[in-house]
């Protein structure tokens, strides 16, 4: 029991290593999209595009996975990328404002 156990839970771990290799991969081009947007001086928050992919994604849904639990699970995901957006545009205007100051 416990043996099948451990042998789903290796291909779980492998899973779980792709996930974040993919999530950190879609996190350096969400800060890309996040220069982009300052530069042209764009809300972080674009609840179309998010309504978009969501709609898309659940269109495109044929796993075991509820169009509801897919929406929440990702809508996590823009949330996390939106902060790192934050973050990162307040980094640029601090280190501007030093730049400014010295
Ligand atoms: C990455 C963007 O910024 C935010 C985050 C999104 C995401 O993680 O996919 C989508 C829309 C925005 O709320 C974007 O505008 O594309």
């Amino acid at each position: 029991m416990s043996d099948r156990i451990d042998q789903l839970r290796v291909q779980i771990d492998a899973i779980n290593s792709e996930l974040l290799t993919i999530l950190n991969k879609r996190a350096e081009v969400v800060l890309e999209i996040g220069k982009a947007k300052q530069e042209k001086g764009m809300e972080v928050f674009d609840p179309e595009r998010e309504e978009r992919i969501l709609s898309s994604l659940c269109s495109m849904n044929r796993g075991l996975l509820t169009d509801e639990m897919i929406r929440v699970i990702f809508k996590q995901i823009f949330d996390e990328c939106s902060n790192l957006q934050r973050a990162q545009m307040n980094e640029a205007m601090d280190s501007a404002e030093m730049t400014k100051s010295r």
